[in-house]
């Protein structure tokens, strides 16, 4: 076991706190490939040729579970859970994928290790499927151990792949060394206690793969770490171990100047900030899960976000210090799905503590609020949150005001839906007068209504709540204002 480990930093909160570096530090990189970068045996096999390219002398490989394959888990659980005996099909074609690729990736005479291996999963999870079939048990807990067979599948896959072609090389559990409280599907991870279990368990080899996603509470129980959780999987390592750099591949250049899906003239942004990249990841830029930064920010690891199945690209580099950059605008996101809730009335006004009462009642219900705003008569506050969230958070919050509602003190509290809201990032941003004016009039200038707007006090980020139907459109007239037609108006201040 590797015990040479000095203190880092033993001052603050920071989660730098919780960091220790090797006495003799090889150079390590930490590489994550998403769901698309082992999808299938072609995609592994283009995996494998990068790792070959790479003369690292250590090296830590996160994998995601292959592409769908989460989602397919999801629909399995909720099948059983609704006594529909059609979930054994799901689990049919799930185990057919998962040996396929074995059949493709290892010579038919060594198949019979890991097609066993495999198996013996699929009936764990099969037996874990009846149990929710008859019972109709289904907590967050029997979910998210559901959910991290996708990872644990691929990453044995991924590690027999590998030792078939010339990488040999360490398979380890993550759950094994990433410890969370018991929010099973959106686990905490204990900083201290995960940095710790990587410093000092991590088997000592030259190339580990890990599966990402994965997780497990200090009573020992599988969490997930949320959707999209791999990267930070692969940033928590990446912190542990003083990786030099973070590679994160998936199926695009890098990070795109807003959503190639939503506007075709997106482009590869060269070069971000932590700051900007958090804030674009936030707001919707499903290539990088928002989590995965800060770990990077406080070990200063700079991230690379390349592309599987175009190597040659430069992608996308995210440090503490990008090239100064002509744009003053980096990227513009988009979040869908969102609900707008307003509290108002003239019960408000001058009336100490509301917005604490409204926080709070919010957060007791562990919802995360994406976007606030208060009128500057006082006389309402608005907040944005995801759809699924917003009848709770009504609920909430009219129980913490039922008082003043009775009295007409305050109005019932409202619910928008179907919202949406655009995020327009660019540490040029900052103490650049005219870019928001230029977007609202932009949008105004279409017809396009704006629910509601914030800007960061940091002045990085303007976002918008608008309407999901104006979405897609204000999101490309944005674009091809601050990108496509006259890219220097970004650069300039704007009349
Ligand atoms: N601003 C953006 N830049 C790049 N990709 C984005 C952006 N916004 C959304 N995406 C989407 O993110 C996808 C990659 O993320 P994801 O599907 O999680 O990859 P993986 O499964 O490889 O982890 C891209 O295919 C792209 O459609
Ligand atoms: N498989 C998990 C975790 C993950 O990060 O996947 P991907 O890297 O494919 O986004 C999910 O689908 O949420």
């Amino acid at each position: 076991m590797a015990k040479s480990y000095l203190a880092f930093s033993a001052y603050g909160q920071n989660p730098s706190y919780y960091l220790s570096f090797p006495l003799t530090p090889e150079p390590m990189l930490v590489l994550k490939f998403g769901g698309t970068s082992v999808a299938n045996a072609d995609a592994i096999r283009q995996l494998i040729s990068i790792l070959l390219e790479k003369k690292q002398p250590r090296m830590l490989v996160v994998v995601s579970a292959m592409s769908k394959v989460t989602d397919t888990l999801i629909s399995l659980y909720q099948k059983a859970a609704a006594h529909d005996v059609t979930y054994l099909d799901l689990l049919t074609q799930l185990e057919t994928k998962h040996m396929e690729a074995i059949e493709q990736l290892v010579p038919m005479s060594q198949q019979i290790d890991i097609k066993g291996r495999i198996k013996m999963i699929f009936r764990e999870l099969e037996d874990v499927c009846r149990g929710v079939y008859l019972l109709d048990e289904l907590s967050d807990g029997t979910k998210a151990r559901v959910m991290a067979y996708g990872e644990r599948l691929s990453s044995e896959i991924v590690s027999v792949a590998f030792q078939h072609h010339q990488l040999p090389n360490t398979l380890v559990d993550s759950r094994d060394y990433i410890q969370t409280d018991n929010n099973y599907l959106n686990a905490k991870v204990n900083l201290k206690a995960t940095y710790a279990l990587m410093q000092e368990n991590l088997p000592q080899a030259n190339l580990i793969v890990a599966p990402g996603f994965i997780s497990r509470s200090a009573d020992g129980k599988t969490t997930v770490l949320g959707r999209g959780g791999s990267d930070y999987t692969a940033s928590l390592y990446a912190a542990a171990l003083q990786a030099d750099l973070l590679e994160i591949w998936s199926d695009v250049d890098g990070m795109y100047t807003t959503d190639p899906r939503k506007a075709a003239a997106a482009y590869s942004i060269e070069e971000l900030s932590y700051e900007e990249a958090m804030e674009l990841a936030y707001f919707g830029a499903k290539v990088l899960y928002p989590p995965t930064i800060a770990p990077l920010v406080a070990a200063k690891i700079p991230l690379v976000l390349k592309n599987t199945f175009n190597p040659g690209h430069k992608g996308t580099l995210i440090s503490a210090n990008p090239a100064p950059s002509p744009q003053n605008v980096k990227g513009i996101s988009c979040i869908d799905h969102i609900a707008v809730l307003t509290v108002s009335g003239s019960g408000m006004v001058g009336v100490p503590g509301v917005a604490m009462r409204l926080f709070k009642a919010v957060a007791v219900e562990c919802i995360n609020i994406y976007f606030i705003t208060q009128s500057s008569s006082e006389q309402s506050i608005t907040i944005g949150l995801a759809e699924v969230d917003g009848e709770k958070a009504v609920q909430a919050i009219s129980q913490e005001f039922a008082e003043d509602i009775n009295q007409q003190l305050l109005n019932p509290v409202s619910l928008e839906t179907p919202m949406s809201i655009v995020a327009i990032v660019g540490n040029g941003m900052i103490q650049q007068p005219g870019i928001a004016g230029k977007a609202f009039s932009l949008l105004g200038d279409h017809r396009i209504n704006i629910r509601a707007i914030a800007q960061g006090a940091t002045e990085r980020i303007i976002s918008v709540v608008l309407n999901t139907n104006d979405a897609h459109r204000a999101v490309n007239l944005l674009h091809d204002h601050f990108f496509v037609t006259v890219p220097e108006s970004s650069a300039a201040p704007v009349a």
